[in-house]
């Protein structure tokens, strides 16, 4: 396994920022046991959404240190934002970090050029109301079966993928894994790893951009 990025949330940034956790892990062993694989689509643009402390990007991007990417990452909350400004900088990686929903701020930007896409989003079942009341909330408070926030993105993933581009996303069980693998016909999912973390049972779904 290779090294957790170092990272240190600040006082103010441990009260809304997401701590890397069991889901945070996940993704990144699904990345390393995928690293071959990503290495052999030659990728030159990596977009996290939702990048909170910033391990995962700092991850992906130390992971292929011969390949010149360059990694960009958004949240709508701004001390995470900041946090993971940081992380990259102490782990000596790039990353451009945007405040801005989702990938707002690349859609007409970036139009079907990215070819690695990650999103560790807020999955858990909750009350809809809960989803943005704040910025804690906003990271773990899924709404109705927990995919309020990965709804909203999916009908963009074909926007933003480079056909052969690939989407890593985190789900829960209840979130339906067998519907959203099939959501899109221009996208192939599939399941890369599955874990069960405590009381949840965490899966990293992969979408290929086939058409
Ligand atoms: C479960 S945390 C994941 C953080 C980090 N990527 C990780 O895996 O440790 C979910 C992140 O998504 C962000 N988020 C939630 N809704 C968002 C939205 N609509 N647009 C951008 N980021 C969002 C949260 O602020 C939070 O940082």
């Amino acid at each position: 396994m290779l090294p957790t990025p170092s990272y240190r949330l600040t006082d103010q940034q441990k009260e809304s920022v997401y701590d890397p956790a069991e889901d945070s892990f996940l993704l990144m062993d699904a990345i390393e046991s995928e690293l071959e694989v990503i290495k052999s689509s030659s990728p030159l643009i990596a977009l996290e959404i939702g990048i909170g402390s910033g391990v995962i990007s700092a991850f992906l991007a130390k992971s292929l240190p011969s390949v010149s990417l360059l990694s960009l990452g958004t949240d709508v909350n701004r001390d995470a934002c900041e946090a993971a400004t940081t992380t990259a900088r102490k782990n000596g990686v790039r990353v451009e970090v945007v405040r801005c929903d989702l990938a707002s701020a690349f859609l007409s930007r970036l139009a079907e050029s990215i070819d690695i896409l990650l999103f560790n989003p807020p999955y858990v079942p909750t009350d809809e109301m809960e989803v943005d009341a704040s910025d804690l909330s906003r990271c773990w408070a899924g709404g109705a079966r927990g995919i309020s926030t990965l709804q909203r993105l999916l009908p963009q993933v074909t926007e933003l993928l480079r056909i052969g581009g690939l989407f890593y996303v985190v789900a829960l069980k209840e979130n339906g894994i067998d519907q959203l693998l099939k959501h899109n016909e221009r996208l192939r999912g599939s399941i890369v790893m599955e874990r069960r973390a405590g009381i949840e049972y965490l899966y990293i779904l992969k979408f290929e951009r086939i058409l």
